[in-house]
């Protein structure tokens, strides 16, 4: 197969693809993140990241022990509100509304998904602008679409993360995004767009979508079923993310793509466990505490909404 190596800037034969480890780069961020969060102590300032979970997904919640984890290792403060399945849609809005005044919270984060009496989207709105950590405020959308963004969706971020460090070229690439969720897949070809990628979004309704996704330069991901793309669907040399988070039959967690095969094929490749996931959580961090800063900047009351 034909392979084109970034850092020797020379085409390789037979190789597999490099990996794009995203623990490492997480640990290095949360290196960066570390330095930061102790100047901003230094003025008094703790950043603080709070985190909702309704009712007791078993994901949800190992991705929640994540987060608290990793934000303790760099010294973010985090509080856990876990609330029952059966909360009524009002109490969740009342307690946002009494976290989006406090001013020692800098980070509102509410787990998707949420139990089906409570609308996500309303949820969604009356997270203030300024505290959404996730990036998925209508006017954050927005903001991020005008490519004039305020907070990103943590996924995306994380990707687009791997591309600097990398050395990835964006500009005039063809990147196709494979699924249209607003976690991933929307957001996700905003950015891209932003840095002057050429963005094809496929989906379910997608016609001859493995004609499309063998044309890209860059592939993403995101679509939610395990092996769905193979070797056979990939561009020799192409950068492809895996987004997907599947538990198999034996309980292991599995991508989207069919990694032993796309190895032989793609250029570069991000690994599941170990690729996007420590990447959303450590994009997560940055945010909360890019947001601490700006509350230092704003005064530490009415920080702006935007
Ligand atoms: N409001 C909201 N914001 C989110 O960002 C959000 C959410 N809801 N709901 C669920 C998804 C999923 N998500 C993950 C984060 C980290 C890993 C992660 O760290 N994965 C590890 C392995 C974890 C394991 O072994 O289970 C890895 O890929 O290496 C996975 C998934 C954030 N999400």
């Amino acid at each position: 197969m034909l392979k084109w190596l970034h850092s020797k800037k020379s085409w390789r034969w037979g190789e597999m693809a490099v990996k794009l480890d995203g623990k490492k780069l997480a640990t290095k961020v949360k290196q960066d993140l570390e330095q930061k969060v102790s100047n901003l102590k230094q003025k008094g300032i703790t950043p603080k990241l709070v985190v909702i979970l309704v009712g007791s997904d078993e994901a949800s919640q190992v991705y929640v022990r994540n987060k608290h984890r990793v934000a303790q290792q760099i010294g973010i403060e985090t509080q856990d509100i876990r609330l029952p399945e059966n909360t009524a849609e009002i109490e969740l809005l009342q307690l946002i509304s009494k976290l989006n005044a406090d001013d020692t919270v800098h980070g509102i984060l509410v787990q998707l998904p949420l139990p089906k009496q409570i609308d996500a989207e309303q949820i969604t709105d009356a997270i203030a602008p300024a505290k959404d950590v996730d990036g998925f405020h209508p006017q954050n959308v927005g903001h991020l679409f005008m490519n004039d963004p305020r907070s990103l969706p943590c996924t995306p971020a994380g990707i687009l993360r791997f591309f600097q460090e990398y050395h990835l070229p964006l500009a005039g690439k063809h990147a196709v995004i494979v699924g249209r969720s607003n976690i991933v897949g929307r957001p996700m070809a905003a950015l891209l767009l932003n840095h002057d990628a050429t963005v094809t979004i496929t989906h379910s309704k997608t016609k001859n979508l493995r004609q499309l996704t063998r044309q890209a330069d860059i592939l993403i991901v995101a679509i939610g079923k395990a092996d769905f793309i193979t070797g056979a669907d990939v561009k020799p040399g192409a950068v492809v993310i895996d987004v997907g988070m599947n538990r198999n039959a034996a309980g292991k967690l599995v991508g989207d793509v069919a990694q032993s095969s796309v190895d032989q094929v793609a250029g570069f490749l991000t690994p599941v466990p170990g690729g996007v996931g420590p990447m959303t959580i450590a994009m997560l961090m940055e945010q909360t505490v890019k947001f601490a800063e700006r509350s230092v900047n704003c005064g530490r009351k009415n920080v702006s909404n935007s």
